[in-house]
Order: C-alpha cells, then sequence, then structure tokens
C-alpha cells in the first residue's frame, strides 16, 4: 500500500467560513484520508463552530475528521475520532470515551516502547515524529526514517509520519513505509497554495506505488 495524505489544521481558525474554502480547495486536489482538526488555546465554542461548519466537507469527500486532543468533543461533535498525546490522557481513557466505532490514534514520538504499547492496547495507528524541524510546533522528538521501516515490517497496524514534510522532503518518508504523512504547514503555506500542495503530493505517492 502506498502512502496516504493526513492533513492537520492550523492552530487557529479565526474565522471558519473563510477558513471552508482553502480546506474545499485542498480537498480537491486529491484523495486526503483524514482532516485533523487541531486549534489551540481555543474555547470550545469555538471548536463547535469549527467542525460544525468542515463536518459537511469532510463527509462529502470522505476524508475522516478527527478531533486532536479531546475525545469528549469528538463524541459531542460528532468526528470519526480522536488523535492523542502522551501528555493529553492514556489511550485506554480516549478510547473509553469515544467507544468502539470511532478511531483512537496515539503520539509515539520516536518510541518504538511507546508505538508497541499503543497497537497492543488497541489503537487505530501509532504517530511517529518529528521527521524534520516543524514551523508549526517546536518539537522535542526527532524520529528517523528506521522506525517508520523496523514498523512496516512487523506491525499491522497503519504509522502516522509527522513534522515539517513537505512536498519537496517526502520522499524518503514514503519510501521508508509511512501508511500516512501527515502535514501542517507543507499543505497551507505551500507556494502555489493548498490545492497544489495536495495534488503534488498525491502525485509522489501514486509515483512511488508504480512498480
Ligand atoms: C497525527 C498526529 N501525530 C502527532 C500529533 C501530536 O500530538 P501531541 O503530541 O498531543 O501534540 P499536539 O498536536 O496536541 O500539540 C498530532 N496532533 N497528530
Ligand atoms: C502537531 C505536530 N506534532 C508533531 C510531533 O512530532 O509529534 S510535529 C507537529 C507539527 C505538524 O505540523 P507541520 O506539518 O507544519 O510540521
Ligand atoms: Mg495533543
Amino acid at each position: 500500500m502506498t502512502a496516504r495524505l493526513y492533513l492537520i489544521s492550523p492552530a487557529r481558525i479565526d474565522h471558519p467560513s473563510i477558513f471552508a474554502d482553502e480546506l474545499r480547495a485542498a480537498l480537491d486536489g486529491g484523495d486526503v484520508a483524514a482532516f485533523q482538526l487541531r486549534l489551540k488555546d481555543v474555547p470550545d465554542d469555538a471548536i463547535a463552530r469549527a467542525a460544525d461548519t468542515l463536518r459537511p466537507i469532510c463527509q462529502q469527500r470522505d476524508t475522516a475528521l478527527i478531533m486532536n486532543d479531546r475525545p469528549d468533543l469528538a463524541v459531542k461533535l460528532d468526528c470519526d475520532g480522536v488523535h492523542v498525546g502522551q501528555d493529553d490522557m492514556p489511550y485506554a481513557e480516549a478510547r473509553r470515551i469515544v467507544g468502539p466505532n470511532r478511531q483512537v490514534g496515539v503520539t509515539c514520538k520516536a518510541s518504538r516502547h511507546l508505538a508497541m504499547e499503543a497497537a497492543e492496547a488497541g489503537a487505530d495507528y501509532v504517530a511517529f515524529g518529528a521527521f524534520f524541524p516543524s514551523t508549526t510546533k517546536q518539537v522535542t522528538s526527532p524520529a528517523s526514517l528506521e522506525i517508520l521501516e523496523w514498523w512496516n515490517e512487523l506491525m499491522e497496524v497503519p504509522s502516522v509520519a509527522i513534522g515539517g514534510i513537505t512536498v519537496e522532503n517526502c520522499r524518503p518518508v514514503v519510501a521508508a513505509g509511512a501508511d500516512f504523512l501527515a502535514v501542517a504547514s507543507g499543505v497551507w503555506n505551500y507556494k502555489e497554495g493548498p490545492e497544489a500542495a495536495v495534488r503534488a503530493f498525491n502525485e509522489i505517492f501514486s509515483a512511488h506505488g508504480q512498480p
């Protein structure tokens, strides 16, 4: 299987209806497996407004809507899943809140042990990072491609690679066997715009899948 794109939102969406046009454009660029609503330092009612505006766009394109950090809001706002980090809450607590029918993804940084633990507990995917310096988040755990290769050889649970991934630098990450590439800045700040970025990522993924 070749890689798929997992799009991460900007940390602030001040005008959901304006951002909706950007998201539509991005999803017009091609396949996007998931869109994570990753709003930081924003009140719950603003997260709810964004989710309500963006959910139908995701549903129309078959893109899973994933809530960051907050399993309670994933349920309340009818998201397809939640992503939790090591400082958010344990996997088991997130699963208890969202139930069996929503996805739970877990940040595993650059740790084989954390990833094994999450997969064995039932996580739907494990996220490794950061593969490159990021302008979105100050990253503290540089990850190397070997962890993706090792995981790909050994495990069925999908891997997500994150951190500073761009159209220009993504090829080795794809070749290492990541199932999903999670990208924020590399799409929203792409020189030719989000639609062109998603198209370019998908062209790289398809080319890699060719015999
Ligand atoms: C797909 C994906 N992978 C990793 C993260 C990072 O989660 P976390 O460590 O909880 O950091 P914040 O994103 O909450 O700042 C993610 N959000 N998504
Ligand atoms: C949210 C996040 N988590 C990371 C990790 O390493 O766990 S890196 C990161 C930032 C992702 O945005 P960009 O694609 O702009 O670097
Ligand atoms: Mg988090």
